[in-house]
């Protein structure tokens, strides 16, 4: 499920559906809606949205996860949700969201140790490089952030973020993450299809 998990707003691309069902068609493992940020939607047309992303996910039956706004996430029913460190705490919610998919973002080791990850199904670790995706985004931990957190921890399934593209990727998994996450890479693609295959490829 963590392969290849495309995450993305409206703002990040041109056409959020469109852009989405491609990256379906092509074969992504899960799909984040993160809708923050300028210009973003908000309140009953962020709600519609998120229904029809969801339907687009369920019809190729890919997991469909809401980004920090768990009220979102009940209202559409969502199949999980991704907190980061200044989110609301899982511990708060998670009794509103059994059997959900559960992500919970980690940045550093000192994060990782003051995280209570009982309920958390899988960490978002970066970022991994520089990216201009999330204004607010920590510094770059580079491939030894991964190569680190999956010694500290050998257990938890680990995705990475930040700048990555079909092109550095097989070194983060080499380096022990179970599955990398992205933005850019492909909702500013021109061609979704090929760099999804490329992705995909270095499962095989
Ligand atoms: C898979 C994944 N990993 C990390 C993040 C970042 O979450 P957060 O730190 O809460 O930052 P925002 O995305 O909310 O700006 C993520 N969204 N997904
Ligand atoms: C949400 C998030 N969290 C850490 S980096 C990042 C943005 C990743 O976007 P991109 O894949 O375009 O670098
Ligand atoms: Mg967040």
């Amino acid at each position: 499920m963590l392969q290849l998990y495309f995450i993305c707003g409206t703002n990040n691309t041109r056409d959020i559906e469109k852009v989405l069902e491609e990256a379906l068609k092509a074969g992504i493992t899960l799909f984040q809606f993160r809708e923050k940020g300028q210009g973003a939607l908000t309140g009953e047309d962020k709600k519609q949205m998120a229904f029809k992303l969801k339907a687009l996910c369920t019809e190729y039956g890919v997991p469909f996860i809401v980004n920090d706004d768990w009220q979102l996430a009940l209202d559409v029913d969502a199949d999980g949700i991704h907190l980061g460190q200044d989110d609301d705490k899982i511990a708060d919610i998670i009794e509103k969201f059994p059997d959900k998919i559960i992500g919970l973002s980690v940045s550093n080791f000192e994060e990782y140790d003051q995280s209570d990850l009982t309920h958390v199904d899988y960490i978002g670790v970066g970022p991994v490089y520089e990216t201009s995706s999330k204004s607010d985004a920590k510094r770059p931990g580079g491939i030894e952030l991964i190569r680190k957190m999956r010694l500290y921890d050998e257990q938890i399934p680990i995705v990475a973020i930040g700048g990555i593209t079909n092109r550095n990727c097989e070194m983060i998994l080499k380096a022990g993450a179970d599955g990398i996450s992205t933005i850019s890479s492909i909702a500013a693609s021109s061609n979704i299809e090929q760099d999804v295959k490329n992705y995909l490829d270095y499962y095989k």
